[in-house]
Formats: C-alpha cells, structure tokens, sequence
C-alpha cells in the first residue's frame, strides 16, 4: 500500500499541491484524476522522491522511498518526461537500467517481450514511435518486479489497440497483487481501467472514491414525446407522482432517478404515466452519467486553465 499523508509542495509562492492524503491499496488500479496543472505530476515526483516535499510524505508499506534500499522491487515508475537516449537501442536502455540495479539480464528480455517489443529491442530509441516510448518505459518500470507502481499519463500517444493492450496490462499487474497510482486524462479509459479514483484540483484532495461510489446515483430517465402538449401532460401527472422532472427542448423530459431508487421501476412507472395520460412517446430511456461528466461536474471549481467561451 502506498499512503500520502498531508503532502504539499510549494514553488516559489505557488501551492502545486497542498495537504493531500489518500491511499493507494495493493492488488487494485486507483485513477488520478485532476484537471489540467493541480497537481498530479508533482505528487508522483515527490513520493517517488524525485522532488522534495515542502510538507508530508509518501510511505510504501511504511517507508519513505529515500530510506528503501532495493528500489527497484518496491516501486517502478512511468513517468511523462522519461528520457531516453536517442542512439541507444531499446533493449541497451533497459540493460543500463538493469545492471544499476543489479538485476540480470534474462529479465531484460522477460520485460521487452511482456510489453510487445521483443522483435523490435535492438532498434534505435531515437526511431520509436510515442506508443513505443511508453511501452518502453513501463518495460523500465517493471525491471525489478515492483510491488507498486507508478504511471503518469501510461496511454498517452498510444494508438487504440495500444490503449487497450495498457489497460489490460495495468489490470493484470495489479490482480497480481500491486499497488497502482495511474493519472489520464482518457477518461472513459480510466472508467474501465481504474478500480478506485483519487481526484484533486488546484493542489487540493476533492475525494477519494470506489469507482462504483464516484458514478452511483446521477442516472435519469429520457423522454421524448411527440409535441409539446404531450410533454405537459406528461410532466404535470410525473409531477403528481411525486417524481422531479426538468423539461427539455419542449418535447424532451429529463426524469431524475432518485439515490437508491430501482431504475427498472422508475422507468416503467414514467412508462405507465405516459399511457394512462395517453401521450405519445418516441423514446424513453435510462441515462447514466459516466466518469467524464462526474469528473467535470466534481472539479468544475477547480479547472486552471479553462478553454475560451466554456
Ligand atoms: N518545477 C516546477 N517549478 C515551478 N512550478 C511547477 C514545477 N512543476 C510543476 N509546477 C506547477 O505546479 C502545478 C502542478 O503541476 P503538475 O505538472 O504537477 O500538474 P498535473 O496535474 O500533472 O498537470 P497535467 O495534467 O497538465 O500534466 C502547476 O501549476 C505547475 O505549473
């Protein structure tokens, strides 16, 4: 387990991050999420000791990672300005690494083939594509059997069958019994990669969250009528019923599914009004929200830098 414990770092007279604590458990993928600047990077750096913490610490199994003395078996990491030599060949970057940390060469080998570059090891760096790099660098990350991990952006610059090979290869890494802290912005990746979600903005902790947690409630029924006296109708007698109703473009209804309420039932009951009141209806749906919209609508305080007009 890695525990973050009132961690803060501070540039100049700029809080990077402030006071964040959280947990990232064995054997599951725990998600970063914060939009873009609150922090993410600069966490990673400074548990993984790479920067020095203005306040707080990061433990792996209770230890500092300055104090662990075989660093390669407690901690691998990705991160996203991971340097190669351009002239060197795959397999000569991970032996370097390798023989810094005393490990044999037989799980260079073992490493190159798990993340798919066996027939391509002995090509320049230089000549890889983003996707290579990355996986590359996860073979780097993985040279000394970590207990935990630590991936900063893993699928960035990965094309989709690279996107889904990752997300399939931190799944296995951590079923077999690894801590894993991995930050994307690939959202409905993240849904299907993460198993638990630490989110941040502007330095700050927002939560720490089961996936299941962070997307429970916000679902919803849709409705489209055919006109707009429908869609009064409609929404007067699912108003009687007690049910929250928002109107949309006028023959849209939005019904809201209360926290806990059996969506099947509701569905069914809005279903019923809309026959007994006689109204037509073109469709009628349940909507959940997904990671994206949870996350927008969790950290929408906290975006940094925001795109012009939104
Ligand atoms: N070496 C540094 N010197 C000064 N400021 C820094 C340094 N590193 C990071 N920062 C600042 O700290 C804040 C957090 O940056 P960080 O890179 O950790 O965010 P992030 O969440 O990883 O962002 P992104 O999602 O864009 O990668 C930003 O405001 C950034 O400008």
């Amino acid at each position: 387990m890695i525990t973050v414990e009132g961690l803060s770092k501070r540039y100049g007279r700029h809080d990077a991050v402030k006071d964040l604590s959280f947990s990232v458990p064995d054997a599951a993928v725990t998600g970063f999420l914060g939009p873009n600047g609150s922090g993410k990077s600069t966490t990673m750096r400074c548990a993984l000791g790479l920067d020095r913490p203005t306040a707080g610490r990061a433990l792996f199994d209770g230890q500092e990672f300055a104090s662990v003395a075989d660093k390669t078996a407690v901690a691998g990491a990705l991160l996203e300005a991971t340097w190669f030599t351009p002239g060197r060949s795959g397999r000569s970057h991970l032996k370097v690494l390798a023989r810094g940390a005393g490990i044999p060469d037989s799980r260079v080998e073992a490493c190159l083939d798990l993340v798919g570059l066996g027939a391509v090891g002995d090509k320049r760096v230089g000549g890889y594509s983003l996707g290579m790099k990355q996986r590359l660098g996860l073979a780097g990350a993985l040279l000394g059997d970590p207990a935990h991990l630590i991936l900063d952006e893993p699928v960035n610059g990965l094309d989709p069958e690279g996107v889904s090979w990752m997300r399939r290869t931190i799944r296995a890494l951590a079923a077999e019994g690894r801590s894993v802290l991995v930050s994307s912005h690939l959202l409905s990746e993240m849904q299907l990669t993460a198993d638990r979600l630490v989110v941040i903005g502007k330095g700050r902790m927002i939560g720490e969250y089961s996936m299941e947690e962070f997307l429970a409630g916000g679902s919803r029924v849709q409705v489209e009528t055919v006109d707009t006296r429908g869609a009064k109708t409609l929404t007067e007698s699912l108003h009687g019923a007690g049910f929250e109703v928002a109107a949309g473009d006028g023959t849209h209804l939005t019904v809201s599914i209360p926290d806990g309420a059996d969506e099947a039932a509701v569905r069914r009951a809005v279903a019923e009004l809309a026959l007994t009141t006689r109204t037509p209806v073109t469709a009628l749906g349940v909507e959940h929200d997904n990671l994206e919209s949870r996350f927008l609508a969790a950290t929408s305080e906290a975006q940094e830098y925001r795109t012009g007009g939104n």
